[in-house]
């Protein structure tokens, strides 16, 4: 079991100093609109992935008007207790683990981690190709303790790469040998990413419509298509053949960086088809289905951190989700609510694993 003991948070967003302690498996958090409930799951979800779930920029996560934050927690994990401390100041960022500091924060991903559900989530069905490839990512990196790294470095190369062919196209010459050393680089790193992102999805999608029908509490077909132009030709192939393009473009045009993933129910894409409930009860179900392949992956379930669910969901999918979550295959689980009773209503057969935290 993986079991967040306590945080504390220091300039952390609203936090100017706070500590949190946490004895029960179910954590509720109320308060009103404004007071902090996303910002301590935000918290959370810092120290399991070494970044914020909502915002790349570390200012935006240091409390205005100072220079830096520091997060502090204690989590158990099969009965060994990991102290994570998180800095950020004057735009340096550290992170240890028990007192050790990390060279690359991508070695402390997987370690201790997490799912979060959030308003924000429709994003990943309605915006654009990155927002799905980021979520994909987030979840890969956490099951394939290579996969990250080869990430990392497929986009420093890529973006050399793209650099060379503006300079190409500003200053002329011929650079195809460099070009080849880049593509060789792309190739190494990117086809590996692809062969994780592929062999995941079939297993993943069974789960996933499992889910949707318990959630949605009818059976209705969803799909995900994993479109890549590396199902057609093998990735130096595909540089190869899209070389003259891509000095036209200036810009590296194919390749793993432009994967998405279509999402379909009963074959139309879901972006533009489903009504709202049908798209809420499959990111549900897309995020339940994160969980579990975490779970038989690690052998302990992850944190889940559920923010405003109450708002999103109608009754009967919430008392569906809630008696899902209590269940014997959940670990330890956050979740916000605005209204006090109706957290303590939802988890009322399960009081004595249930714990209320009151934001001021
Ligand atoms: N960098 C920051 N410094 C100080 N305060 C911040 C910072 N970023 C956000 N806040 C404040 O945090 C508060 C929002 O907190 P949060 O989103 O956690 O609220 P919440 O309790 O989840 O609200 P809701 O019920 O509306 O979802 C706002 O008052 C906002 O001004």
């Amino acid at each position: 079991m993986l079991l967040l003991r306590k945080i504390s948070l220091v300039q952390f967003k609203n936090y100017t100093a706070e500590r949190f302690e946490f004895n029960k498996r179910i954590t509720g958090i109320t308060g009103r609109n404004g007071s902090g409930k996303t910002n301590l799951l935000d918290a959370i979800y810092y120290i399991c992935f070494t970044k914020s779930y909502f915002t790349s920029s570390e200012a935006q996560n240091t409390q205005y008007q100072t220079n830096g934050f520091r997060l502090e927690a204690y989590m158990d994990k099969k009965g060994q207790e990991g102290k994570i401390v998180c800095t950020v100041k004057d735009g340096k960022k550290d992170i240890s683990l028990n007192d050790e500091p990390y060279d690359r924060f991508s070695h402390h991903i997987g370690k201790y981690p997490a799912v979060m559900i959030a308003p924000d989530d429709a994003e990943i069905i309605l915006g654009g190709s990155e927002e799905r490839r980021k979520w994909l990512d987030a979840l890969l990196c956490q099951l394939h303790p290579g996969y990250l790294d080869n990430l990392i470095t497929y986009q420093k190369i890529l973006q050399q790469r793209n650099s060379l062919l503006k300079t190409i196209a500003t200053q002329g010459g011929n650079q195809d040998a460099l070009l080849d050393v880049f593509d060789e680089q792309l190739v190494y790193h990117g086809t590996p990413v692809f062969e994780v992102r592929r062999d995941f999805l079939p297993s993943f999608i069974r789960q996933v419509q499992e889910l949707y029908d318990y959630l949605a509490g009818q059976h209705e077909v969803v799909n995900i298509q994993y479109q890549c132009g590396l199902h057609e030709q093998p990735f130096n192939k595909l540089l190869a053949s899209n070389r003259y393009k891509d000095m036209m473009m200036q810009r590296t045009t194919g390749g793993i960086h432009r994967d998405d993933l279509q999402f379909l129910l009963d074959d139309h894409a879901m972006k533009t088809s489903a009504s709202q409930g049908q798209r809420k009860s499959f990111l549900f179900a897309l995020k339940l289905a994160q969980f579990e392949v975490i779970r038989q992956h690690k052998k302990f379930p992850p944190l889940l951190l559920l923010d405003d669910v109450f708002e999103k969901l109608d009754r009967e999918r919430v008392s569906r989700l809630i008696s899902l979550v209590s269940g014997p295959t959940y670990g330890q689980v956050f979740i916000t609510d605005t209204h006090a009773e109706r957290l303590l209503d939802a988890f009322k057969e399960n009081e004595d694993s249930f714990q209320l935290i009151k934001m001021r």
